[in-house]
């Protein structure tokens, strides 16, 4: 990393999954300078792999993109097999891989092969997908190439450095975060009156909704952020299987209408409690009083509090009403990334 390309700091990167996530990130890079060389070298989404080793206009890819395109036919470019591992063994030189494919729980699937086959070559790694990191946190999180997970813990929101920060000194009492946006903003058009299907197109269409949209009803991508921000900030070694994990599709209308008329709202809740031998960790809708942090938001916001011993009571919210704030935090590992290089 950090070659020097006639005095600017160049950072070669390898981008794969090229849809809300990737495409938005691909247009921050055109968009502004960042005061690094953000080459995009290599991408991949399901129809393949492009190379070019002198670079990838990345708004010309995400145009591409967005207007329906494959990758693999963007003019001008070498199709090289289907997977990262295919994108390196062409020789290319890489200095970064931003994984932000479709997440797999049971294998890590392409995502973990993805980031296993980087870092074996010497690459870090900047992570979209939760899947890689929740199935082998110890791995990901050990001796070899950085692994960098900011979009993975509440998209823009700084859950782990505000955690690090506050419990530097304080303990913490009890988390409570609105960790899944989706879920958060469909509950709210249902209130409004929408059915869940309607609701859940329009998450869709904002781009904040998983690729597979039960994971953001069911609670799994929040479960997922909630082990993350717990295994790094409260000395938690916890797994997918030790959260306490609700969905949301099943809330009613009247439900959070009654919730409403008693100054109350339903909200999706992850909440980390400390324990004698650790954190119990849960998911679920929760009534919360409107007074609460987490029950003011907008619809289009996630949030987190943090009660402790000594340090009071924090709250941070991030308005994400489509997929670019998280895609900022994957360009804010990025840039960390590469100055620290
Ligand atoms: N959307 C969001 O707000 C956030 C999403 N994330 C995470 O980022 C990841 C991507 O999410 P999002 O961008 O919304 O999803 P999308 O469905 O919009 O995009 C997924 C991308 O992955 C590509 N893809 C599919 N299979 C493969 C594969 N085998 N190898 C490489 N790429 C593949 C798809 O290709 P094709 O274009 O050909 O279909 C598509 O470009 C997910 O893991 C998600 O959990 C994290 C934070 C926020
Ligand atoms: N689907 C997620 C976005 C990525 O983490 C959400 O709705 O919060």
């Amino acid at each position: 990393m950090n070659d020097l390309d006639g005095g600017t700091a160049t950072v070669r990167l390898v981008v794969s999954g090229l849809g809300a996530i990737g495409g938005s990130l691909l247009r921050l890079i055109a968009d502004r300078d960042h005061g690094v060389d953000l080459r995009v070298v290599a991408a991949v989404d399901s129809s393949g792999a492009i190379v070019d080793d002198g670079g990838i206009d990345p708004a010309r890819l995400a145009a591409h993109k967005a207007a329906g395109g494959r990758a693999v036919d963007l003019p001008g470019v070498t199709v090289a097999g289907t997977t990262v591992g295919d994108v390196l063994a062409t020789g290319v030189r890489a200095d970064l891989l931003v994984e932000a494919g479709p997440g797999d729980l049971e294998t890590g699937g392409a995502g973990l092969a993805a980031v296993r086959v980087a870092r074996a070559a010497g690459i870090p790694v900047v992570l979209a997908a939760k899947a890689p990191l929740v199935l082998a946190w110890d791995e990901l999180t050990g001796p070899g190439p950085a692994v960098a997970y900011s979009a993975c813990t509440g998209g823009a929101l700084p859950t782990v450095t505000l955690l690090r920060a506050t419990l530097t000194s304080a303990r913490a009492l009890r988390v409570e975060a609105a960790l899944n946006g989706t879920s958060a903003y469909v509950l709210r058009l249902v209130e409004d009156g929408l059915d869940l299907a309607t609701a859940v197109e329009r998450a869709q269409r904002l781009g904040i909704a998983e690729p597979d949209p039960s994971w953001d009803l069911d609670g799994w991508d929040a479960a997922c952020k909630l082990v993350l921000i717990a295994n790094a900030t409260l000395g938690a070694r916890a797994r997918l299987g030790d959260v306490d994990v609700r969905g949301v599709s099943g809330v009613t209308r009247d439900e959070l209408l009654r919730a409403r008329a008693n100054g109350h709202r339903i909200v999706p809740l992850a909440t980390a409690v400390p324990e004698a031998d650790g954190w119990r960790l849960a998911v679920g809708p929760a009534e919360l009083p409107d007074a609460h942090p987490l029950a003011r938001m907008d619809p289009e916001e996630m949030g987190i509090v943090v009660h402790t011993d000594i340090a009071g009571r924090l709250a941070a919210t991030t308005h994400e009403p489509d997929a670019i704030p998280s895609a900022a935090a994957v360009l804010r590992d990025i840039l960390t990334l590469a100055r620290a290089a």
